[in-house]
């Protein structure tokens, strides 16, 4: 585990000890957009407009993070199987951060089923992606990537902005009009993302790499809190915003769908599981269960990940077997 300075990378963990032993993350650097003619976004005139092309863009995804998870069921959502290209880094992120499977791997790397080769830039570390973009970049080198064969370089590694792009940029490719930001809920996604991001997508990563017994204190808190309120919601309300799965859902699913599985015990986030929220998990399933999505699900990626990778949570790294989780029982959500 490491970043990028100057170019150069260091192998170094997040440094919790200038915050009081509290995990903040770090905001993505690539910020470009990708839309239908190419211009840029009006309202983000710093950044470079993409043009929508079939076949020009690449994405890099690891299938343990809950952020790259966002950019993979976007991709099924919205039929863009075919135009856009997938490469799946290993799950044991190690010394030298991500890397891909193949003759290159570090000495540590154990092969996983399900991880690729780099058969696009012939990498393999992902590090290495992100010097071809920008040889001078300092910052997290983090998935997803979303890579532009075309001109050479990351359109963006910011996984929420590439689900907008997603949900909209390639419909006159793909005739795929699904609308998951709907102009008249905007408001109300963008408040519940808000939201759910600190509470619990960023929540459970403040939980878990706390080095403070107060920072963790204060992240477990917080996310028992809103699991209680998202709760509340969901028992009146199929999804969050009423009868329409909305962008809000896809990004707190790719976090209720690893909380049980790992935060509960990687992250010590133990309180209560999502199995014993009535609402809360009757709503995961009925997400699980859209076509589609349980195929991006990858549960041996995300227990490697999480239990091997963090050697500092989890010397060991002894992954666990259990728990049992099953998603495909009945939901029973139809009537709401
Ligand atoms: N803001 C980014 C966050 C992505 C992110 O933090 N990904 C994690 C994996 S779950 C990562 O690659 N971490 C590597 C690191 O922080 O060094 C997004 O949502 O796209």
């Amino acid at each position: 585990m490491g970043l990028l300075q100057d170019g150069k990378w260091t192998d170094l963990w997040y440094p919790t000890k200038e915050n009081g032993g509290k995990f903040v993350r770090e905001d993505a650097r690539f910020r470009n957009w990708i839309t239908a003619h190419g211009q840029p976004q009006p309202d983000k005139p710093a950044t470079l407009g993409f043009k929508a092309e079939a076949n020009r863009y690449h994405l890099y995804v690891s299938l343990a993070c809950p952020w790259a998870h966002r950019t993979l069921i976007f991709r099924e959502l919205k039929s863009l199987q075919s135009i856009i290209d997938v490469t799946v880094v290993e799950p044991h992120m190690l010394h030298q951060g991500w890397e891909f499977a193949g003759p290159g791997q570090s000495k540590d790397a154990v092969h996983i089923t399900g991880a690729d080769e780099d058969t696009l830039n012939n990498k393999a570390f992902l590090y290495q992606i992100y010097q071809l973009a920008a040889p001078d970049y300092s910052g997290r080198v983090t998935v997803p990537v979303l890579w532009d064969k075309q001109t050479q370089t990351i359109v963006s590694n910011e996984s929420a902005e590439i689900i907008r792009m997603f949900n909209s940029a390639f419909d006159h490719l793909t005739h795929n009009r699904v609308d998951f930001y709907p102009q008249a809920l905007r408001e109300e996604i963008d408040s519940l993302n808000k939201y759910i991001y600190s509470n619990i997508n960023n929540g459970v990563y403040r939980a878990g790499f706390a080095t403070s017994q107060a920072a963790y204190n204060e992240a477990f808190n917080e996310i028992f809190t809103a699991l209680d309120r998202l709760e509340s919601i969901l028992s009146k309300k199929r999804y969050l915003t009423g009868s329409k799965i909305t962008e809000a859902d896809w990004r707190l699913f790719t976090s209720l769908i690893r909380f049980d599985g790992v935060y509960v015990g990687h992250f010590k986030t133990n309180k209560r599981r999502i199995q014993d929220y009535k609402a809360i998990s009757g709503y995961l399933r009925d997400l699980y269960q859209v076509e589609g999505i349980a195929a991006t699900v990858n549960f041996e990626h995300i227990k490697q990940h999480y239990y091997f990778s963090h050697a500092n949570i989890n010397p060991s790294r002894i992954v666990p077997h259990g728990p049992e989780l099953n998603y495909l029982t009945p939901h029973n959500r139809e009537a709401l």
